[in-house]
């Protein structure tokens, strides 16, 4: 039972006719939507425009961990498709084929006509499908461009939109056609109209919906589906305006939306290669923090080491007098001991009533030989006098990733948490300052949390978000 989520893209919100079926089709499954508004329409452009736009909403999903891909978009379909099966390790599945297959059943008189972008027309693919499998098929393609945008001004309940769709499809009407392929899926949307104009007797195909039967096959063929039961949830992104989108969604989806807005302009726009090594040392001896950075790699596919598989090395002075300075140090020194790429992390409390000690010497608060508990013992002892309120304080996290003997390449990332420090601990979990320091928002210490939720909301955790941003361009960049 795999409940990563299924990734869905599409340049606009028609991709959302594909989300709608799978939900009625796959209630358990967990759904991440992008639709890439800010550069609609995709019809019109280039493949190979359209080809990298695609990979770029592709990386940004890879990074939410999807386990299959679904390119709820004919014209990125006819663009991308193959270049990403070949390039991508989850499955990938487009519209086209599903559709196509579904034109082949259903039609009598042999003549298929399709209406789609003119991308989608130019790339011939729903012939080429038919074709693939039926010689004896008759296609008839035509391009629509004026439906996308109807769809996306929310205007598909308009006179307007009546006319034009009459207009788009005067040339296919009194014909043999006995089948329609909604070859965008912008266009169920538009379904009542288009049915209204080519009558009863023409059947419409929804390629989306032919597309979530082939998803919940392939789902089962290599068992990733979720489990039966489990309370799913859709996420929706939009590289545009959330707020019509927000509404077109929840008035199609019957559903309550509020997407969020991405900038997906700096995600690169082919594949990003496997890395080269598959292990990454962590440079760091507390076993509280590797705890932390493994749990954040592990969906990763990555093996995290840390400094307790290498107990020979010497160790590293912390000598800087910043966060930054000491994890540079570290970082540095044990990329060049090991040979290694190693990422470190500097971190520490800092409290306000105290003038942002002990900042760099949390670690050696209560002295050489320190522990924890006597690092705790002198912090509650220090602010023994000092009022509730006044016990601010933040936690701070620099990671840098180093490559060996290359120090002016580190990849450097900061996060902070705030919260206050309470006198007596709370929670068992964490480690370090981890009982003392109360977070207000959730009314717990963060010892008083598992991993993964102290990961949400901690300084490391927003340090390793920024890195997880990074961290694979920057290892595949040349050493130029
Ligand atoms: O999430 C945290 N929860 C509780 N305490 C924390 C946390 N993050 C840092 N801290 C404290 C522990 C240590 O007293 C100091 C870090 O010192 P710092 O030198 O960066 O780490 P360290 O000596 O424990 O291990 P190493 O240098 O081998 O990575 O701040
Ligand atoms: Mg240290």
């Amino acid at each position: 039972m795999n409940t990563q989520p299924i990734g869905f893209i599409d340049s606009g919100v028609g991709g959302l006719t594909v989300v709608k079926e799978a939900r009625r089709q796959l209630p358990n499954e967990n759904i991440i939507f992008l639709g890439d508004q800010a550069r609609l329409p995709y019809g019109p452009r280039p493949a190979a425009q359209v080809r990298a736009f695609t990979w770029q909403m592709v990386n940004f999903l890879l990074r939410q961990h999807i386990k299959m891909l679904v390119v709820a978009c004919n014209t990125a379909t006819g663009a991308a498709l193959s270049d990403l099966k070949a390039k991508l390790s989850i499955p990938v599945v487009g519209v086209i084929v599903p559709g196509a297959r579904a034109a082949i059943r259903a039609t009598h008189t042999r003549h298929v006509g399709v209406i789609a972008t003119v991308g989608t027309v130019r790339s011939d693919a729903y012939a080429q499908a038919m074709h693939q499998k039926a010689t004896d098929i008759q296609v008839t393609s035509l391009a629509a461009p004026k439906l996308v945008p109807l769809v996306e001004s929310n205007e598909m309940h308009s006179a307007v939109a009546k006319r034009v769709v009459a207009e788009t499809l005067r040339p296919l009407q009194h014909t043999d056609i006995d089948t329609l392929v909604m070859g965008c899926t912008h266009y169920p949307l538009l379904k009542p109209l288009i049915q209204n104009v080519m009558g009863d007797d023409v059947t419409l195909i929804d390629s989306g919906v032919q597309t979530v039967s082939e998803v919940s096959m392939l789902l089962d063929y290599f068992g990733i589906a979720a489990a039966p039961g489990q309370t799913s949830n859709a996420q929706f992104y939009t590289t545009g305006a959330a707020k019509l989108f927000n509404v077109i969604a929840s008035d199609w989806l019957g559903l309550a939306v509020a997407a969020k807005h991405v900038d997906i302009t700096d995600e690169p726009q082919t594949v990003v290669p496997k890395l080269p090594t598959d292990t990454i040392v962590v440079a760091s001896k507390n076993p509280g923090k590797v705890k932390e950075i493994a749990a954040m790699f592990a969906t990763e596919g990555v093996t995290v080491k840390s400094l307790a598989d290498y107990p020979e090395l010497p160790d590293v002075a912390e000598t800087g007098t910043t966060f930054e300075e000491n994890a540079r140090l570290k970082a540095d020194g044990y990329a060049r001991m090991l040979e290694l790429p190693v990422l470190a992390d500097d971190s520490g409390l800092m409290v306000d009533a105290l003038g942002g000690q002990p900042g760099v010497f949390s670690a050696r608060y209560a002295g050489a030989g320190h522990n924890d508990a006597a690092n705790n013992a002198k912090l509650i002892a220090e602010l023994a006098e000092v009022p509730d309120a006044k016990r601010t304080a933040k936690f701070v996290s620099t990671l840098v990733f180093a490559k060996p003997n290359q120090p002016e390449r580190d990849l450097v990332v900061s996060g902070t948490v705030s919260g206050r420090i309470v006198g007596l601990p709370q929670g068992h979990d964490g480690f370090g300052y981890d009982p003392y320091f109360y977070v207000p928002a959730l009314g717990k210490t963060l010892a008083e949390l598992s991993p993964t939720e102290k990961n949400a909301i901690s300084h490391r955790g927003a340090a390793l978000r920024k890195l997880d941003q990074k961290w694979r361009a920057w290892y595949q960049e040349d050493e130029s």
